[in-house]
């Protein structure tokens, strides 16, 4: 059996008559990134509360083990074995980066000269020496967040659960902050992230598990979820209206769209079903001005089993 950093099962938590999670399985490989993908309010921060012992499950909860150690009898072990950065962060802003690293490494009772080790090797790790004797108010986003995932680290956690850490930071911020977490994860630490980005758990994350209406709709790596919708389609698009109006004629099967003079097949993308395609476009002999193969990805996925019915663009970026 593989060796779980994570286990719950049937994880509960209501507030009043609201249910925010309503039996949620988790199992989450040690060494693994582990991504809980849900739109706004799906309750990912309250699992993330949860299961790092800021709040408490529902008594109805099943077993909940975090690093080995039982949630429920022993919190302070979990404590001990985690680290937790994201919307609740714990940079002070009214003191340096460095001050605030060294609070962090008294709080793990380090030596003076063992908290100013860790501290500057952490600073170094997380390109902030130059902003080290700088308030900490005065950091960009992306700083921000280095600096927090640095104090976590003062602690040598084995897991770390990231509560949506690229949320609002720029493209060139949130690729550093992906290398950091891949970082983590070569260094041997288990990391437990909650992302309303697609793309990101996409990139990321070994498992990815949708979280929709307070229930996991869907577990697997990227590629499995993928495999489980359809949604894959050739895009035939035209300029010539009398081309197109032949080619939607013909092609009785296909979804038309008249204003971009596009024509949608539904297709696995695979060679023999193009080659098929271009057969019957060269007897028919209409010519398409360009041809897009779209295979399925995380965001029919997420569309697809989240009850969401319009695409919320909006939202997920
Ligand atoms: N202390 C609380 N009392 C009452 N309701 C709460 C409380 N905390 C969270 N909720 C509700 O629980 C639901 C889930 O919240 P949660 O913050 O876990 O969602 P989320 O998936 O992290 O969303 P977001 O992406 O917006 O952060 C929301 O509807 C929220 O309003």
């Amino acid at each position: 059996m593989t060796d779980l950093a994570i286990a719950a099962s049937g994880l509960r938590k209501s507030y009043g008559d609201k249910t925010v999670l309503d039996g949620v399985d988790l199992a989450v490989p040690a060494g693994s990134i582990f991504a809980l993908l849900g739109p706004n309010g799906a309750g990912k921060t309250t699992a993330v509360k949860i299961l790092s012992t800021l709040i408490a499950p529902d008594p109805a909860s099943g077993p909940i083990v975090v690093g080995g150690h039982d949630l429920a009898t022993d919190p302070q072990a979990v404590r001990g074995a985690i680290g937790v950065t994201g919307q609740f962060s714990a940079v002070d802003g009214l003191i340096t980066g460095e001050e605030n690293m060294l609070l962090m490494a008294d709080l793990h009772h380090l030596s003076k000269a063992e908290g100013r080790r860790v501290a500057a090797e952490l600073l170094e790790r997380f390109d902030l020496v130059e902003a080290a004797k700088k308030p900490a108010s005065t950091y960009s986003g992306g700083m921000k967040r280095r600096l927090d995932i640095a104090m976590t680290l003062v602690g040598d956690p084995r897991i770390i659960f990231l509560d949506e850490p690229t949320t609002g930071l720029d493209p060139r911020s949130r690729h550093t902050m992906w290398q950091i977490i891949r970082r983590l994860v070569a260094d041997g630490v288990t990391v437990f992230l909650t992302t309303q980005y697609l793309e990101e758990a996409d990139e990321l994350a070994d498992r990815i598990a949708v979280l929709n209406d307070g229930k996991i709709a869907a577990e697997g790596t990227a590629d499995e979820l993928k495999r489980m919708i359809p949604g894959g389609h050739v895009r035939l698009r035209f300029t010539d209206p009398d081309a197109y109006r032949t080619a939607a004629l013909a092609l009785g099967e296909a979804t038309a769209d008249d204003d971009a003079l596009a024509l949608q097949i539904a297709s696995d993308g695979s060679q023999r079903e193009l080659r098929s395609i271009l057969d019957w476009l060269d007897a028919s002999g209409v010519q398409a001005d360009e041809l897009t193969v779209h295979t399925p990805d995380l965001d029919d996925v997420f569309f697809a089993l989240t009850s969401s019915s319009a695409k919320p663009q909006e939202a997920l970026r």
